[in-house]
This record gives structure tokens, C-alpha cells and sequence, in this order.
């Protein structure tokens, strides 16, 4: 891959340097380092990376970078994708390549005295919620970052209000079940499909301030709008594939239309066509700086009790998929939570589900 590409844009012309990324981590202390005040948005802090040469991959590059800049030796296998976004930064453009790397306790142990990287940068172990809290200057390309690095390893699903429809009060049912099984502070995707579970979803809400909401959007817009005590819980809303290949209709026909601007959104992917779909409706909403989509849910990885009929992925395609993906992908369908550390290995940076979730 070229470490720049150019364009012609009449009279301008315009580079795009292509740049590897490392999120580098250990449990909840990410390394960053400082951009010198003579170099591109220096005197900020930055993850560890640097451009991709022409001939290499950006794996290559990232692995080859932060070996040049900290010493640290990481391995192919510990590269998770998080994402890739274009930023014009007015003096540049930058095409970001971004992984995520989990270091070992005894390569963290190793390198969490080192205050300067080998280039004679500073270097800061930072706390994650630190970080997410905006506290250290990043460029401003990283916001959308920062924004992946929110979604959690699990996601939960609550079931369908049907899937308690033997009781005499299936609502009732419902929320007890979910009030007592989400685990504290998880992120969920209230799955509302009707009137009814649209107010046992408020409830539930209600009941569990600790948990952090996904909605579908469709009705996310006139919900925060009449539940404004319990919209701070709607960390992202959710778009179906349907919905995401009509906007790329509606797109052609230029009358798009997508409410949740103001939130993050997680979408809905089954195939190759959608995954593009997603990619173009972030790209989108990144020029328009709109909130960002922050993953998608690519399924089913294996086969499911909740869609008998549709067919199972498998993981060979599901990680072929996910490599097209430009933002964080979440394994869905069939997986239970210890197959956290087999989906990341497969590319996922989260795994999702109903029944094992809860
Ligand atoms: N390393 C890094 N670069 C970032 C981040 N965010 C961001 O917008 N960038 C931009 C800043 C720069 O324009 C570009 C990285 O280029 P660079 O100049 O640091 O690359 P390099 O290490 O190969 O640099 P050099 O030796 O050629 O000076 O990407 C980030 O988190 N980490």
C-alpha cells in the first residue's frame, strides 16, 4: 500500500498519507505519546503509529512503528481492527488505519516505567475513562476513536415481549426477567418492536439507571424527546440493514433521511453489500460531522435458537466480512460470552446475544 495517494482536484492537489494506528493497552491503562511541536498537530497527544510505507501492509506498519517508537515487539495475533477514517485537517488529509493491541501483564510491567519512547518522545500510561473523558489533547481525527473505544466487549440483547407471552402478563414478565438478569452498568439493546415493549423498555429504563441503552431508531427520536429523564441511558441508536440500504436508496435519490444525528448509531449487517453500506453512511456522517457509527453487528456467527432459518455464517466468513468493515464490528448469533477471546481472533472487537448474555 502507498504511503500517500494523490489527487488532482483542478488546480490543487491534495496527498492523503496513510497512517497506521496502535491503541495499545493493558486492562484499563492506554499508552499514548506526545507529538513534538515541530511535527503534524503537534504538541498533542497521540496513539503510537506513523505512516505506512509503500511497501507494506498497515500491519506491517503498525508493528514496525511501535517498534521503532517504544521497543515494544507486538504480535500479528494481537492486532485487533477497530476502524479506518479519513480527516482533512486543512494542511493534510490522513487516512487512519486504527487497531487495538492488549499487551501481556509482563510486557505492560516491562513498559510502564518508560517515560520516553525511543524517538525521545514523552510517553503516558493514561486511565481509560481519563481518556474517553476528552482530558487529554488528542488530534481531532481521534474524536471518532475515542468513540469505538466505548463500546464494551459484551452487549446484551433483551428478548422479544413475545418470548414471555405463555405468562398471563407477558410486559410484567418481561421486566421482571430483564430487571433482575442485566448484569450492572451493561450496555443493552432494548430490542422494542411495539407499542407495549416501547413502554416496558421506559420501565426497564426506570428501574435500572445503571445500564446503558440501545435503541432502535426508528423510535429513538420521539422517545428522548418524551422521556428526557431517561434519555442520558440511550448511549446509541440502532439501525436495521433494511434501513441502512434504504438510506443508500435514498441517497441516489437525494432524499436521505436519518433522525439519530445527535447520537452514535450501531447497525445491522448480514453481508458484504450492507458492510459497504455502513461504511458509506459513516464516511457520510464523519464529512457532515454527525455522531459517529461506532460498530456494526455482523450476523449470525453461528446458528441461533432466536433466527432457526437463517443460515450461519461460520467464522471463516464472518472474519472476511468483518476485515471490510470501517468501524468496529460486534459478533452476533449463537455465542456465548466466553467466546470473547476466540471472536477477537477472528476480528471482532465485541461479541452480542440474547440468552447467554443475560
Ligand atoms: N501516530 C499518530 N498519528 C496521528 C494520530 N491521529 C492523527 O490524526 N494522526 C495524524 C498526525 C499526522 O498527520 C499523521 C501521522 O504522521 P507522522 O508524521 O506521525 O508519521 P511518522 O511517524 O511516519 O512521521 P515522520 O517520522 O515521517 O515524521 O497522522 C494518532 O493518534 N497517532
Amino acid at each position: 500500500m502507498s504511503n500517500a495517494s494523490t489527487k488532482q482536484l483542478g488546480n490543487d492537489i491534495t496527498v492523503t498519507i496513510n497512517v497506521a494506528v496502535a491503541v495499545i493497552y493493558y486492562k484499563d491503562k492506554y499508552l499514548l505519546g506526545f507529538r513534538d511541536k515541530s511535527q503534524h498537530q503537534g504538541n498533542r497527544y497521540e496513539f503510537i503509529g506513523g505512516k505506512i510505507e509503500a511497501h507494506e501492509t498497515a500491519n506491517q506498519a503498525l508493528i514496525r512503528e511501535v517498534a521503532e517508537e517504544t521497543g515494544i515487539v507486538i504480535h500479528y495475533n494481537t492486532i485487533v481492527k477497530l476502524g479506518r477514517l479519513h480527516h482533512d485537517y486543512g494542511d493534510k488529509k490522513v487516512s487512519l488505519q486504527v487497531y487495538r493491541v492488549e499487551l501481556t501483564s509482563h510486557q505492560y510491567d516491562v513498559y510502564k516505567h518508560q517515560d520516553y519512547g525511543l524517538e525521545g518522545q514523552m510517553l503516558a500510561w493514561v486511565n481509560k475513562s481519563e481518556l474517553l473523558a476528552g482530558s487529554y489533547n488528542l488530534p481531532a481525527a481521534n474524536k471518532t476513536i475515542l468513540e469505538w473505544l466505548r463500546l464494551p466487549s459484551k452487549i446484551a440483547i433483551t428478548y422479544p415481549l413475545s418470548h414471555f407471552s405463555t405468562y398471563p402478563d407477558a410486559a410484567t414478565a418481561w421486566l421482571q426477567y430483564h430487571q433482575a438478569h442485566i448484569a450492572s452498568d451493561a450496555w443493552v439493546y432494548i430490542r422494542v418492536q411495539d407499542i407495549g415493549s416501547k413502554n416496558v423498555a421506559k420501565q426497564l429504563m426506570g428501574q435500572r439507571p445503571d445500564i446503558k441503552v440501545i435503541m432502535p431508531d426508528d423510535i429513538n427520536e420521539h422517545y428522548s424527546n418524551h422521556h428526557p429523564a431517561s434519555s442520558h441511558q440511550i448511549i446509541a441508536h440502532h439501525l436495521t440493514q433494511t434501513s441502512l440500504l434504504q438510506w443508500v436508496d435514498e441517497v441516489k435519490n437525494n432524499a436521505a433521511q436519518l433522525q439519530s444525528l445527535h447520537h452514535p448509531l450501531i447497525v445491522s449487517c448480514h453481508d458484504a453489500d450492507s458492510i459497504y453500506a455502513a461504511n458509506k453512511l459513516a464516511n457520510s456522517r464523519l464529512e457532515r460531522q454527525e455522531s459517529p457509527v461506532i460498530g456494526i453487528f455482523l450476523s449470525p456467527v453461528l446458528a441461533t435458537q432466536t433466527h432457526p432459518d437463517a443460515k450461519a455464517l461460520g467464522w471463516e466468513t464472518w472474519s472476511d466480512l468483518a476485515a471490510l468493515a470501517d468501524m468496529p464490528v460486534i459478533g452476533l448469533g449463537g455465542l456465548s460470552p466466553n467466546l470473547f477471546t476466540q471472536a477477537t481472533q477472528y476480528g471482532a472487537t465485541s461479541i452480542a446475544g440474547i440468552r447467554q448474555f443475560l
